[in-house]
């Protein structure tokens, strides 16, 4: 059985059919790095990459890349109101941004292009609009004519009057068509620019895409996925752009949106200030947690952010993580991950169904807590670590997981609850009720279990 996707182009589930079957090429539009990445932004990270691990699964080689918009008027403007300069504030944000996809699991993409060092290859690319009739120079603007592409408008199914009759924005003078849209523009110091044909100055953001696609994975792509919002205009212009100026050759034959993360039912977004930032969630919640809050509804669905959310997530991977550490004592060897599911990998094929992979996952960890022939709990074990080293789950050790925090304490924790199992076991009860009291005052819980004592911090 192969994958199925579902595809924006044509409102379609498909099988899915690469270009060739020896290379795979994925591309998807990363972050304007200006600022933190929020619990949204990360959507399409943990989408895209869990994609990319599920293509790996069936192909040989996924070449995935996954762009940093590292040229853009809000990097100038933050840039500006700190008084540094552009590459300041695009180094922080894009190190920040790895970092805090890391913690969630997030791969780093096979190739990471930057804006910045495509410039002479954008440059190249309006040439060719332009000698191709799609493009035109006016007053140091470079701009798409979108009245010479048929197809302009299909991706995102809009018509071109509507477009134009729903513009509120005052059309530049210099637009043919309301609708024509920028490939270059004039910088004025202190805004980034480049020498070109056309005088000092910057590209559109569309057309980053378009180049850098072209350079690393060639002119025809397998799948283009990102956020809904970059249905239109972003991906709609990507289209024209690249189609155009490769005489007509189909830019990708898939293209995967994802769902918004909403708060209250509204879209999480800079613009509102309802965002909450991955790298503050993070102080609070294991990577996994979020990670799993992610993956808990469909990526097509809007998913809800809320408290309760991510408690359900941490019980839910709690009552796993407490299920591999017994399952290993059970059978005395530790469990080591095998191969995934049918059903699970199923799930996954088909338009990456993540609450039924998930459900195989839970369903599969309450089997191996109820499994006690050793050969059972070895593959039960073994299948449920496969899983989740897929899907990015389950990827710490259990005893660290379930003792929460971040393992640096540790030690003197046990230090502490050893010493009063030794107090418990000399009958000296006074010294043993204060031991417990200090471990209180940290926030330990403790357990009693066959193996011993057992202490988490209290969540
Ligand atoms: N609330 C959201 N839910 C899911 N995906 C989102 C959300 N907001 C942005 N995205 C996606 O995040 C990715 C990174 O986009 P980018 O860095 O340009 O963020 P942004 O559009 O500036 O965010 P904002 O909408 O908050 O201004 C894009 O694929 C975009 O579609
Ligand atoms: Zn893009």
């Amino acid at each position: 059985m192969g994958i199925r996707i579902y595809n924006t182009l044509t409102r379609k589930k498909e099988t899915f059919e690469p270009l060739d079957p020896q290379r795979i090429t994925l591309y998807a539009c990363g972050p304007t790095v200006y600022d933190y990445a929020h619990i949204g932004n990360a959507r399409p990270a943990v989408v895209f990459d869990l994609l990319r691990r599920n293509l790996e699964r069936h192909y040989p080689r996924v070449d995935y890349a996954r762009n940093i918009t590292d040229v853009d008027d809000k990097i100038n403007a933050s840039a500006a109101s700190e008084g540094v300069s552009i590459d300041v504030i695009s180094t922080r944000f894009e190190q920040a941004y790895l970092e805090d996809m890391g913690a969630i699991g997030v791969q780093p993409p096979t190739i990471d292009p930057h804006a910045t060092a495509h410039i002479p290859q954008m440059i190249a690319m309006i040439e060719q609009l332009i000698d191709s009739g799609h493009a035109y120079a006016a007053e140091g603007h470079v701009l798409f004519a979108i009245d010479t592409f048929s197809e302009y408008g299909s991706l995102s199914r809009r018509d071109l009057d509507d477009m134009v009759a729903g513009a509120r924005v005052e059309v530049a003078p210099y637009k043919r068509h309301a609708g024509d849209f920028v490939l270059w523009k004039p910088s004025v110091d202190p805004q980034p620019g480049w020498d070109s044909p056309w005088g000092w100055g910057r590209p559109g953001w569309h057309l980053e895409c378009s180049a850098m696609a072209a350079e690393h994975l060639g002119e025809t792509i397998d799948i283009h996925g990102g956020g809904q919002d970059l249905v239109f205009p972003h991906h709609e212009n990507e289209l024209a752009q690249s189609v155009c100026a490769h005489g007509g050759k189909p830019f990708a034959r898939y293209w995967m949106h994802n769902g918004f993360v909403t708060a209250d039912r509204e879209k999480m977004s800079k613009s509102l200030g309802n965002t909450l930032i991955v790298h503050d969630l993070l102080k609070l919640h294991p990577g996994e947690t979020l990670r799993y809050v992610l993956l808990s509804a469909h990526y097509r669905k809007p998913l809800d952010w809320s408290s309760e959310a991510i408690e359900q997530a941490q019980r839910t991977l709690d009552r796993m993580y407490a299920v591999l550490r017994d399952a290993a004592s059970r059978a005395s060897e530790s469990l080591v991950a095998t191969r995934p599911g049918d059903a699970f990998t199923a799930a996954l094929d088909d338009d990456l169904g993540t609450p039924e992979a998930l459900a195989e996952m839970n369903g599969l960890a309450r089997r191996l807590g109820n499994a006690t022939a050793p050969e059972d709990i070895l593959s039960l074990g073994g299948e449920l670590l496969a899983d989740g080293e897929l899907i990015g789950l389950l990827c710490e050790d259990p005893e660290a997981w379930l003792k929460g925090g971040d393992g640096d304490d540790d030690e003197a924790i046990d230090a502490l609850v050893r010493e009063r199992d030794a107090a418990r076991a000399a009958r000296d009860f006074a010294r043993a009720d204060a031991l417990r009291d200090e471990l209180d005052a940290l926030g330990i819980s403790l357990e009693d279990s066959p193996d011993g004592t057992r202490w988490r911090r209290g969540r």
